[in-house]
């Protein structure tokens, strides 16, 4: 039985986690703590919300480093990209194991709607942008913007599943990932 922490007490997180683990074959017991993220409520490049993920994986380890509880620590974080061709929403999933190996995998980029983007350029949070734009309440924590502008066939959880296998590569694989 693996033992996970995951950095954050969002639901949709933790059910990703819970079901990216099911599915790679490996019974787990998932267990979500609240930690900083140490940037910005809402992060504004790839480099700032893998950092996020990175320190959201680290506190969760350093948090439980007494115990040895976890196996591997996990942190997942949403963000912000703008491109020449508009905004983007992107996603990162880090892992960390106890010696210090880190994992690193990322998500679908969705375009976002030229009226939210200019929320998020005014300084909101997506989370309160997309609550207010449905008229729904915790959509980041259910099915996320992901879900909403894919008519749920994309939900937040399940890309955070997929986040989080492609950020376990390194474990599934490790002499792939070898270096020397
Ligand atoms: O409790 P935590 O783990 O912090 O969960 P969160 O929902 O706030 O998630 P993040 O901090 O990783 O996301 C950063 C910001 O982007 C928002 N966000 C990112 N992706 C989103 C999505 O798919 N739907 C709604 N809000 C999203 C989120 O609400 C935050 O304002
Ligand atoms: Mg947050």
């Amino acid at each position: 039985m693996l033992h996970i922490g995951v950095g954050s007490k969002n639901p949709a997180k933790i059910e990703a986690v819970r079901s990216a683990f099911a599915e790679m074959g490996f019974e787990a017991e998932v267990i979500g703590l609240d930690v900083e993220s140490q940037v910005s409520e809402q992060p504004f490049s790839d480099e700032e919300t893998i950092q996020g993920a990175i320190n959201r994986a680290n506190n969760v380890m350093f948090a439980e480093k007494e115990s040895h509880f976890f196996d591997y620590c996990i942190g997942l974080e949403g963000g912000v990209i703008e491109s020449p061709f508009g905004m983007f929403l992107c996603n990162w999933g880090v892992v960390v194991d106890k010696e210090g190996n880190v994992g690193i995998g990322g998500g679908l980029r969705v375009q976002l709607p030229e009226e939210i983007a200019n929320h998020l350029r005014m300084g909101k949070e997506l989370g309160d942008i997309i609550d207010d734009f449905t008229g729904k309440h915790n959509v980041k924590k259910k099915e996320g913007t992901i879900g909403i502008l894919t008519n749920q066939l994309i939900t937040r959880k399940d890309m955070f599943r997929d986040v989080t296998i492609s950020a376990f590569a390194r474990f599934l694989n490790p002499q792939l990932y070898e270096e020397n």
